[in-house]
């Protein structure tokens, strides 16, 4: 057996508000025909390897639970234990949420939307509570009280997702154990810059492709073996991965 554990990151397939261009966050959007179609491909990518997941970390959003099951289904892993937590969420886009990306981009210049959409420690103004794509009062995020966000950067997501890292899949990232992590674009940015130790500068750069499995051997201390993460299918993650540093354009 490897004295190494195996993390496999698995971004949500393609939401209904990726197609449509919207800043998404915390609004509970589902996946599309094309989504669904991708976490089953992301699940079969999966059998292919022989990456059999015995453990499941899912946000608490549909798109990255239905990407789970999916994915699971493919591979015959429907049965192993999920756990799931708001820490995993997308970051939460504030007022930017249901806001179409493009517009954004055309409203307020290039700088301010990189600065909203990609930048470590600037965050997008806070969403009003009483906006139709605000989050407050939902039963599944009843016990954050005070913790719950109106609006987030990247640096906010770390701070709230890495207590999780660290104690709950921390605790499932056992040698020979494999753990996937269905989550959302910057929860997953958030889990690799950790990883990687990428600076909060660099990490502007880098965009995570829905659907497509991110696999790591991490070491007893949680530290990525060998070269790092690597996707199953690396040319079409990177030209997806492209896609998505476009969006808006
Ligand atoms: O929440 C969203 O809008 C997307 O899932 C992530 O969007 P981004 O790639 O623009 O951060």
């Amino acid at each position: 057996m490897s004295e190494n554990a195996t993390l496999v990151l698995l971004r949500h397939g393609e939401s209904d508000w990726n197609a449509k261009n919207l800043f998404t966050g915390w609004v509970d959007v589902d996946l599309t025909e094309k989504g669904r179609a991708e976490a089953l491909a992301g699940g079969q990518q999966l059998r292919e390897a022989g990456l059999l997941p015995d453990v499941v970390h899912t946000s608490l959003l549909r798109r990255a639970i239905t990407t789970a099951h999916l994915a699971l289904d493919a591979v015959d892993r429907h049965w192993i234990p999920v756990r799931r937590s708001w820490r995993l969420n997308e970051r939460h886009y504030g007022a930017l949420q249901g806001k179409d990306k493009k517009q954004t981009l055309a409203e307020f210049g290039e700088e301010q939307f990189m600065l909203w959409r990609r930048s470590f420690d600037v965050p997008p103004p806070p969403i009003d509570d009483g906006s139709e794509f605000s989050q407050a009062g939902l039963p599944q995020y009843a016990d954050l009280g005070d913790e719950m966000p109106r609006t987030e950067c990247l640096k906010d997501v770390i701070a709230r997702l890495l207590p999780y890292w660290n104690s709950d899949v921390a605790a499932d990232l056992t040698p020979g154990r494999t753990v996937l992590v269905a989550a959302h674009g910057n929860s997953l940015r958030a889990i690799v810059k950790h990883l990687d130790g990428i600076s909060d500068d660099d990490i502007a750069g880098l965009n995570i492709p829905t659907g497509m499995p991110l696999v790591y051997e991490l070491d007893a201390d949680l530290r990525p073996t060998g070269d790092g993460g690597r996707y199953l299918d690396p040319a079409a993650a990177a030209a997806a991965a492209a896609a998505v540093a476009n969006q808006g354009r």
